[in-house]
C-alpha cells in the first residue's frame, strides 16, 4: 500500500502548509466500518470541486480519537496513497492519549510518506503546565524526527487551556520539527500574540474556527483547517483571494455569506454528524454516519441544511448528486 518513498530520507517539504486544509471526514459504512473504497473519489472531490490541496487526517472532523490504533493507521495509508501527485500536503494527527501509541502513529506516518503530523494535548490524565505539554509533545515529535510537527491547539475538547502563545515561547528550541500551529480557538488575543511573538520564524499559522477565519487573516493567519472546507472550500477560496487583492469588502461579504450558513446549523445542533450529512448531500459521496457516541444526523436537519445551501446559493439543484440524501435518513 505504501507509494511513496519514506520519510526518513527525504527533506521537509519546502513549501510551508498555507492556503485550505481539509479537516478530512472518515467515511462509514451503515454498519459502522471505515469505507475506504471512496476515499479516492474525495481526493478528486476535494481538488476538483473545492480547490482544496491540502488535508488533515484523523482530527476531530475525521473522529480520529473513535478510530483504533490500527484503522487509524489504514486510513492514513490510504489517504497517502490516492493523494499522491494530487495533493500538496497530507498531515496526519496521531495525537492520543497514551505516548505509546502517539509515537507508533508518527512513526507510522512517516514511513508512509505524510507530510507532517499534528498532535493535540493529551486530554484525559492532562498536563497541567507549558513545560509538562511540551515534553509530551517532544517525545511524539522525536518519533517522527523528518517530519514538520504541529500543535493543535483545541482547548474546549481536550479541556487543556494552556494558552498557545505560552506554548510557543522557545518551541523550537525543545522540538526542532516544529513548524506550526492549528488554533482550534476563538480567542484571537492568544492566536494574534503567537502571530506577533513569532514573526522571525516561518510557523504556519493555520486558524482552526472556518465563521472566524477572515479576522484570524487579519492577524496573520497563514492558512486555514476545518470541516467546512469539505464543502465551502470553493466559497472560502474566494474569500481568500478576495483578502489576497485587499479587497475586504469583498471578502467580508464571502465571511458574512458562510457565516449566515454555519450560523444556521449551528443553531440546529452542528458537529461532526452534521458534517457527515451536509458533506453527503453536497458531494454525492456517502460518508455514513459517524461512530458512537456521536448520533446520526436527522434527516429533518438535513432538509435544513439543503434548503439553507439552497437559498444562499453555495449549490445549484444540480449539484446534488444521486442519492445523497441516503446517509441522513
Ligand atoms: C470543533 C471543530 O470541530 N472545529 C472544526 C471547525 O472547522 C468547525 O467545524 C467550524 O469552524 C464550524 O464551527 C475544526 O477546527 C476541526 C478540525 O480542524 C479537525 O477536524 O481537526
Amino acid at each position: 500500500m505504501f507509494s511513496r518513498p519514506t520519510s526518513s530520507s527525504m527533506a521537509f517539504p519546502k513549501k510551508k502548509l498555507q492556503g485550505l486544509v481539509a479537516a478530512t471526514i472518515t467515511p462509514m459504512t451503515e454498519n459502522g466500518e471505515i469505507n475506504f473504497s471512496v476515499i479516492g473519489q474525495y481526493v478528486d472531490y476535494l481538488v476538483k470541486e473545492q480547490g482544496v490541496k491540502n488535508i488533515f487526517v484523523n482530527g476531530t472532523t475525521g473522529e480520529g480519537l473513535s478510530l483504533s490504533i490500527s484503522e487509524r493507521r489504514q486510513v492514513a495509508e490510504e489517504w497517502v496513497t490516492k493523494g499522491k501527485d494530487k495533493l500538496d500536503q497530507v498531515v496526519i494527527h496521531v495525537g492520543a492519549l497514551s505516548l505509546k501509541e502517539s509515537q507508533e502513529l508518527a512513526q507510522h506516518a512517516a514511513e508512509i510518506g505524510a507530510d507532517g503530523i499534528a498532535v493535540i494535548a493529551p486530554f484525559f490524565l492532562k498536563p497541567w503546565t507549558k513545560d509538562i505539554l511540551i515534553n509530551f509533545l517532544k517525545e511524539v515529535a522525536a518519533a517522527a524526527p523528518a517530519l514538520p510537527f504541529y500543535y493543535y491547539h483545541i482547548p474546549a475538547l481536550t479541556g487543556v487551556k494552556i494558552r498557545a502563545e505560552e506554548l510557543l515561547d522557545g518551541i523550537q528550541d525543545k522540538i526542532p520539527t516544529f513548524r506550526g500551529l492549528k488554533f482550534s480557538d476563538t480567542d484571537l488575543l492568544d492566536f494574534g500574540q503567537c502571530v506577533d511573538q513569532n514573526r522571525q520564524q516561518q510557523f504556519a499559522f493555520l486558524f482552526g474556527v472556518d465563521e472566524q477565519l477572515l479576522s484570524a487573516l487579519v492577524m496573520g493567519a497563514t492558512g486555514a483547517v476545518g470541516s467546512t472546507y469539505n464543502y465551502l472550500g470553493k466559497k472560502t477560496n474566494q474569500m481568500l483571494e478576495a483578502f489576497e487583492r485587499k479587497d475586504l469588502s469583498l471578502a467580508l461579504n464571502y465571511q458574512f455569506c458562510i457565516q449566515r450558513f454555519i450560523n444556521f446549523v449551528v443553531k440546529l445542533g452542528f458537529g461532526v454528524s452534521q458534517t457527515k450529512a451536509i458533506m453527503t448531500l453536497v458531494s454525492g459521496i456517502p460518508m455514513g454516519p459517524p461512530r458512537l457516541p456521536l448520533q446520526k444526523a436527522s434527516r429533518e436537519f438535513t432538509d435544513s441544511a439543503e434548503a439553507k445551501l439552497k437559498s444562499l446559493d453555495f449549490l445549484s439543484f444540480a449539484d446534488l448528486k444521486d442519492g445523497s440524501l441516503e446517509a441522513s435518513s
